[in-house]
């Protein structure tokens, strides 16, 4: 690590804060008192005495058990040249770093586990936009390949090595490293001019299933300014590379932060983003490690770096959702149910082909299967395409289910993500380092929801194969009855022999018709679901903007704040819409109010709730709302309770009294005004 010198200062200040002080220009007298310090809160903060374990212990180890689990997981390293990146990601032989001690991890933990464990390891770096195999660097550069949705990124032909001991790990990474692009630079001796990804593959075989579980690592090239390095020719040229697919990673990062609905996520600007494209936005836990250097020549350097890392630390894990097209769906069952129907047709049509008269065929001019014989087959061959169909449509059904679990787990996730981000963000600590028993029990359903998702990941993989098996199964089957088709007016020649087949036609229409109103059904049933979470998401939502309105009333009045017109007006339309829906009822007649749609004028409810607790956020969700007598009873014209007659607002005060406001459900829950606010004076 470089020395400090110089007038800034990052320092950490606790086991989560990192301070800047940056008191600027000494010969600056009006500025000299002035200490500008800025503060950074991370999950955690290291200082010069930190040990490699404690790094690890703290930024790791959680992963090493995730991946185990069959999880992904990545860990980075992230900062300015020389600032400690290579000796935080790989260390040397004494002080080993992350990758040597959480593959150590992996190997104790499989040790004593009655599960077969497969544990296989690839080494690449990414120099110069090229990506090469640390572990075969004679196979030169290899070609960046990414799945039809752009989503997965595969390098083709990298190495893939079994190991089994940290040992072997060790002597692999030694190996990997020495074929890494490493040069003396004016910033650092053994400056690291690429980017390095181990990545850890951990297949678990459990009987049949296998769990496969990936941990990447990555220690990134570190990014300089060409004015500092003063590098030249070629250390230019990688400085410029290096510093682009950086930019490409910190602006991914900043997209990220923004949140879902946020801006576009640009992953195609560089190598780094696409091959870390399911680090940063899918199934993946990820951990940035930020470093920074003290001195003050890399003043930028450091409020860049801690940027970044406030910013990361920003995005919730937002898991990609898988989205359930219901229409993709509901065009398969009308593919099924127009090619049953076609294939009756043309069974019909070879109904009305003239045909050879019972004479003829006596006669010997047939040779072909007996009839009794092909329509056993044509049953049978009829039987199984419904077989096969129904077994599709069950299949689609499960894949349907299947999306509709993933998004609920999807929402636990984020919604964990986003209230330890709120805890970390109100009260300085990280959420997950709560002794809450509350945020215990969140620990361990944001656990169940992560081994939830992937076991639908596995299940869903497993459809999508018995899907295509399926799918061709049924071409079969339909060439089959095709060629029986093609047979049937050689065969036919009485007519009792076309009345049993015109009503076998008719049972299979019958049969088309079931398979038509039970695909309709399944496909309404799923849009139901969905949309039953699509509600109560929009009610979470509007619960939490009632809140803030009902606040920011509050903050209206105490700060007396006169109100402009058009905000008047809109608290007069919101007040009209719940008007509205307080009296509108559902198709059997009960008002929608019963249904809890809008906060309720006394009933105090956390928005997320948890064993007996209030809040997770530090937010006291509680529903700030008015008593009984507020809304249609009474307090319209009186313009609240406000002792200060100058103030002239027009909205009336808001019941404060906790009395009156918290914990209470109304007496008569059978009329419950479920109104916000008090009615506006002016209307
Ligand atoms: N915490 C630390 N304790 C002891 N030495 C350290 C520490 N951090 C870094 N160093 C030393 O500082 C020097 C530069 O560190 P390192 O090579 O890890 O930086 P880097 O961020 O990877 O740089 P680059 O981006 O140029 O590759 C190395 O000699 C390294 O051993």
């Amino acid at each position: 690590m470089e020395a400090r010198h110089g007038a800034l200062e990052a320092v950490p200040i606790t086991s989560y804060t990192i301070v800047v002080d940056d008191d600027g220009d000494k010969n600056d007298i009006l500025r000299q008192k002035r200490v500008v310090e800025k503060q950074y809160i991370y999950d955690f903060a290291f200082g010069e005495d930190s040990t490699q374990e404690e790094v690890y212990s703290s930024t790791t180890r959680g992963l090493v058990r995730d991946v185990l689990l069959g999880y992904n997981a990545t860990v980075f390293a992230y900062g300015a040249t020389g600032a400690g990146k290579t000796h935080t990601m790989v260390g040397n032989q004494t002080n080993p770093g992350i990758m040597v001690r959480a593959l150590n991890d992996l190997f104790n933990s499989i040790k004593g586990q009655q599960d077969v464990f497969q544990v296989k390891l690839s080494y690449l770096e990414l120099y110069n936009e090229n990506i090469r195999d640390l572990l075969n660097p004679s196979s030169g550069f290899l070609e960046l390949r990414e799945d039809h949705s752009g989503k997965n990124a595969t390098v083709a032909g990298l190495t893939e090595i079994e190991a089994s001991s940290t040992e072997e790990v060790m002597g692999l990474l030694l190996r990997g490293n020495r074929e890494r692009t490493i040069e003396p630079t004016a910033a650092n001796k053994t400056s690291s001019r690429s980017h390095a990804l181990l990545s850890v593959t951990v297949t678990r075989i459990v009987g049949e299933e296998r769990r496969l579980g990936k941990l990447y690592m990555l220690d990134l090239a570190g990014s300089e300014r060409a004015s500092n390095t003063k590098n030249r020719g070629k250390r230019l040229i990688e400085g410029a590379h290096i510093n682009r697919s950086l930019l490409a990673l910190g602006n991914v990062i900043n997209a990220l932060s923004y949140g879902s609905g946020g801006r576009y996520v640009n992953y195609r600007d560089s190598k780094l983003t696409r091959l870390l494209r399911q680090a940063l936005s899918g199934n993946c836990r990820t951990v940035m490690v930020g470093h920074v250097s003290p001195a003050s020549a890399h003043r930028d350097e450091t409020r860049n770096t801690l940027l970044y890392a406030a910013r990361a630390s920003r995005i919730t894990n937002k898991v990609e959702k898988n989205e359930i097209d219901v229409s993709f769906q509901v065009s398969q069952y009308r593919d099924i149910i127009s090619d049953l129907r076609s294939e009756i047709s043309r069974l019909k049509s070879k109904m009305v082909e003239d045909r050879p008269t019972s004479a003829e065929l006596r006669s010997g001019r047939s040779t072909g299967t007996p009839v009794k014989q092909l329509r056993e087959q044509i049953i049978a061959t009829f039987r199984e395409q419904m077989k096969l169909r129904r077994r599709l449509m069950d299949i689609d059904g499960h894949l349907m289910s299947l999306g509709v679990e993933a998004e609920r787990q999807h929402q636990i996730i984020s919604q964990w993500e986003a209230r330890r981000t709120k805890l970390y963000t109100r009260s300085g600590r990280p959420g997950t380092t709560s002794s809450n028993a509350g945020d215990d029990f969140s620990e361990v359903s944001v656990h169940q929801a992560w081994s939830e998702l992937s076991y639908i990941e596995r299940e869903q993989e497993r459809y999508v194969a018995l899907r295509s098996a399926t799918l061709k199964e049924l071409d079969a089957c339909r060439q089959t009855a095709v060629a029986l088709e093609n047979d049937l007016p050689e065969q036919l020649d009485s007519e009792t022999e076309r009345e049993m087949l015109s009503l076998l036609i008719r049972v299979h229409e019958l049969e088309a018709d079931k398979v038509a109103l039970q695909g309709e059904r399944l496909v309404e049933s799923h849009e139901l679901r969905r949309r039953g979470d699509m509600l109560q998401r929009f009610h979470r939502q509007q619960r939490l903007t009632d809140e803030i309105i009902t606040r920011q009333r509050h903050l209206i009045e105490d700060g007396k704040i006169p109100l402009p017109s058009e905000l008047q007006e809109l608290y007069t339309l919101y007040q009209q819409e719940i008007h509205a829906t307080t009296f509108s009822t559902d198709t059997a007649g009960i008002p929608y109010s019963v249904y809890d749609t809008l906060p309720p004028i006394k009933e105090s409810e956390p928005l997320f709730k948890r064993n007996g607790e209030r809040g997770y956020t530090g937010i006291a969700l509680e529903r700030l709302t008015n008593t009984a007598d507020s809304e249609f009873g009474g307090r319209a014209s009186t313009g609240g309770s406000t002792s200060t007659t100058e103030w002239d607002n027009s909205l009336p005060r808001l019941n404060t009294s906790s009395s009156s406001t918290h914990n209470q459900r109304p007496a008569n829950t059978s009329t419950p005004p479920p109104v916000l606010f008090p009615p506006i004076s002016k209307s």
